[in-house]
């Protein structure tokens, strides 16, 4: 949510908006529609946001944001001031430097402008107190949030290069140095400022060359350990300050030689919003990377097993691949994971081929093979097909069940309580705890309504466990997919 406790200046706001988009209109190369305007929409808990003042046709070109504008690392002068190579810090760490080095510059900064307009603060989960994240109860989304991995980060790789360039990143916050432990605190609050907006606000930046491609927002979590394999990420004034809708995508960026072009990808009426997508990601991920949750992502909500979890719901000791020869096979099959995503299961009639993916089944079923047959899969190197009977159902069904009762509290019970709560004035400053506590609630019911769907799709196959052999004949055999989320 995009409060006005959440920007630094709330008194400030349709100014800086209005000194915003006169920034923009003077920057040669920029084309902006004359049919948008940047929008007050804090009343309903969404920050800025662009609408359109009269119909505009599929197609039109909302915005165009000369590269050069971009607020990445090649387009900021700290790479030739500092005499080092930023790149090399990968792309969430450079861009992380180069921003707190224009922040820190303020009004001499190119950016200044742009700057003001970004929120401060932040609802996402990086910034949740322990009690706040106690909310979401069980939720494998608590896993993900990575902060002291990124403040580690911080403080080896950024930390560094602040304190041994001063002039360049002049302290700030109230402190007179960023070193000692006052100066790494300040600087640790600044890094996850940027942090968090690179995380919801940055891009995925193409080469100019790899024209016409559709721009994405950047994926994935605070600072993963797969930098390499990542596109550089840059903030693309005025096309990060689209919200998303799930159901009403309207635009969406290409990346073309010399300019990033916003477009209507569908007709849009007078007074409607412009959504840019953030992607089909469940609430628990929409709250991690945005810090808002709304009932439309509820169709993209999962459930997430661990390696482990399965492992003990099938007898075994441990998840150890050293230890475990199943798991080893698997392994070295290339089909083995630490953890399966299984998604809510959204059509009128679904089955089990249409949620489970391909790789936990194999799982499932290389774990309920009998012994002997595990050998002879061994020897003649040959993981099993799919399949998924009654044997695999009733290991499925117990991890399930498992995750189940990690929950503090029922689906019904959390039904009630939401169902208890008053509507979200967000035009008052809503008290930041309990507008957490919702948004946790939100989450978790979704898990757990996905677990319960789950588990009722799984129980004609599980209790014919009872009356089947494990490696029976009789067993449904199915086609599941191995594309997973
Ligand atoms: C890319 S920015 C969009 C601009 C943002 N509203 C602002 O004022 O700076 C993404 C952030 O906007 C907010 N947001 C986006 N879509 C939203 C929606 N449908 N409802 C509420 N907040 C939304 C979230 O705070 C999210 O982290």
């Amino acid at each position: 949510m995009s409060s006005t406790t959440h920007f630094s200046d709330p008194e400030g706001f349709q100014q800086q908006s209005d000194n915003f988009i006169s920034w923009l209109q003077a920057t040669p190369g920029v084309k902006l529609n004359p049919n948008l305007r940047l929008a007050d929409l804090r009343a309903s808990g969404a920050g800025r946001g662009v609408v359109a003042q009269s119909n505009i046709p599929e197609g039109e070109e909302l915005f165009s944001i000369p590269r050069g504008l971009v607020l990445a690392v090649q387009n900021s002068e700290l790479k030739t001031l500092l005499g080092q190579d930023v790149e090399q810090l990968g792309p969430w760490l450079s861009l992380m430097l180069v921003m707190l080095y224009e922040y820190l510059q303020g009004e001499k900064s190119k950016w200044a402008p742009y700057f003001r307009v970004l929120p401060s603060r932040f609802d996402t989960l990086m910034f949740w107190s322990p009690a706040e994240l106690q909310e979401l109860q069980a939720s494998t989304i608590v896993e993900k949030i990575g902060r002291e991995g990124a403040e580690q980060s911080i403080l080896e790789m950024i930390a560094p290069v602040v304190r041994g360039n001063p002039a360049l990143f002049p302290p700030a916050h109230g402190v007179a140095s960023f070193d000692g432990d006052a100066g790494a605190a300040a600087l640790l609050e600044l890094a996850h400022v940027m942090g968090s907006l690179i995380m919801a606000y940055a891009f995925d930046i193409e080469k100019a060359e790899d024209d016409d491609d559709e721009g994405e927002a950047a994926d994935d979590s605070y600072m993963t350990d797969d930098e390499e394999e990542q596109l550089p990420k840059g903030m693309v004034p005025l096309a990060d300050l689209l919200n998303a809708d799930a159901d009403r995508n309207n635009a969406r960026l290409y990346q073309e030689e010399g300019n990033l072009v916003m477009k209507a990808i569908k007709p849009i009426q007078q007074g409607e919003e412009i959504f840019n997508d953030y992607g089909e990601i469940p609430r628990a991920d929409l709250l991690r990377r945005y810090g808002y949750v709304t009932e439309n992502y509820a169709q993209y909500d999962v459930v997430e097993l661990s390696l482990s979890s399965i492992c003990q719901a099938a007898g075994l000791g441990n998840a150890d691949i050293e230890s475990q020869p199943r798991l080893q096979f698997l392994d070295e099959h290339d089909i083995l994971d630490d953890g399966y995503v299984i998604p809510r299961p959204v059509n009128a009639n679904p089955s089990l081929e249409d949620i489970l993916p391909a790789e936990l089944v194999i799982l499932l079923t290389t774990l309920a093979l009998p012994e002997e047959e595990f050998k002879q899969r061994q020897s003649k190197n040959k993981p099993p097909k799919p399949a998924f009977e009654a044997h695999q159902a009733a290991i499925l069904t117990r991890a399930l069940q498992t995750q189940q009762a990690q929950y503090a509290s029922s689906l019904a019970q959390d039904a009630q309580l939401l169902a208890s709560l008053p509507p979200l004035d967000m035009s008052v400053a809503s008290d930041t705890s309990s507008r957490r506590a919702r948004m946790a609630l939100q989450v978790r019911i979704g898990e757990k309504e996905v677990l319960q769907a789950v588990l009722g799709m799984l129980e004609p196959t599980a209790t014919g466990s009872l009356k089947r052999p494990a490696n029976g004949d009789d067993g449904d055999s199915r086609q599941f997919k191995t594309q997973r989320m």
